[in-house]
């Protein structure tokens, strides 16, 4: 059951937020929409969801129109904010939201798959930041949906709670839910995406794999101590910018490592510390949506 937007614009007043807007989502693909703030990734979302129409252009959601209630039974949510049931446990909160769908998961399997098992006796009021986002993600999954949409789920949480929300989406993936997520934390898309939709002023300016996005746009970074000065590095293969730190340590970008490797043996220069890495996503990234984009997050590791 296909979800496409078709040829969508969404405006509001004179904002335009989604422009000639065209993706499909494949089935038991996990798909990262990536973009700075205000891109459109929530307008995008809101619209799979049925929470507004588009402007103009389609939008179907697993085959048909979004605002029919029987295609949200099919959708889970997690939005970049919740409202949760404050006044509710976390096991009551589950068990209520389970009640809404025709064949939910079990209500200890969904608590389970957000790791919330041992606060399952609190109220929501009561949670963390972090334990609020692993409980709007039990509510999203409990309904055991075909489609899940989710909204830059980690923020919040700590390496743990990331490390088993993970596990879960990709287990989700497995059992051939198809997800739609987006995040600022740009490794997170890259170690988990199958495919890494780039956007930006509400048009797609990419739709890749992230290993496809990485060697499209940027290449490979080398670096490495030599005797060499800036202008005969600039002449080596490939090379469109050139680091040189005090330690006279150089660090190139190059879109032909190995063609550079080569020139560098070939020229009897002696070298040393030799290291090779390509473009990360968060490269390709910045390259798609200009470095002016600061919103780019990268934790370290
Ligand atoms: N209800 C609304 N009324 C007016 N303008 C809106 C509304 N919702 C979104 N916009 C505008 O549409 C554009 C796209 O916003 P959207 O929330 O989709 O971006 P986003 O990519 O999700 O951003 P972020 O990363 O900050 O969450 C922005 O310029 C925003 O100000």
């Amino acid at each position: 059951m296909i979800t496409t937007f078709e040829q969508v614009s969404k405006t509001y007043g004179h904002v335009t937020a989604l422009s000639d807007f065209n993706l499909t989502l494949r089935t038991g693909e996990l798909t990262a929409l990536l973009g700075p703030n205000g891109a459109g990734k929530s307008t995008a979302i809101g619209l799979l969801l049925g929470l507004s129409a588009p402007s103009a252009g389609q939008v179907r959601v697993l085959g048909a129109d979004p605002r029919r209630n029987d295609v949200r039974a099919r959708i889970g949510a997690m939005p970049q904010e919740s409202a949760l049931p404050a006044g509710l446990t976390v096991r009551e909160a589950v068990t209520l939201f389970a009640s809404f769908y025709p064949a939910p998961l079990g209500v200890d399997e969904a608590l389970a798959l957000a790791d919330l098992g041992p606060v399952a006796g609190r109220r929501a009021a009561q949670l963390s930041g972090g334990q609020k986002r692993r409980l709007a993600f039990a509510l999203a999954v409990v309904g055991d949906p075909e489609l899940l949409l989710i909204d830059e789920p980690t923020t919040g949480m700590d390496a743990q709670s990331r490390a088993a929300f993970w596990e879960a989406v990709t287990g989700l993936r497995a059992r051939g839910r198809t997800i739609l997520l987006t995040t600022h934390y740009l490794e997170e898309a890259e170690r988990t995406a199958d495919r890494v939709v780039v956007m930006n002023g509400g048009r797609i300016l990419a739709d890749d794999t992230p290993q496809g996005l990485r060697s499209g746009v940027g290449g490979a970074r080398v670096s490495f101590v030599s005797d060499l000065v800036q202008a005969e590095l600039e002449r080596l293969p490939g090379v469109s910018a050139v680091q040189v730190d005090a330690a006279g340590r150089a660090d190139l970008r190059t879109s032909v490592p190995e063609a550079l490797l080569a020139a560098l043996i070939g020229s009897g220069t002696t070298f040393s510390d030799l290291e090779v890495r390509r473009a990360t996503l968060e490269e390709a990234y910045l390259q798609l949506t200009g470095p002016q984009d600061m919103t780019a997050v990268t934790r370290s590791a």
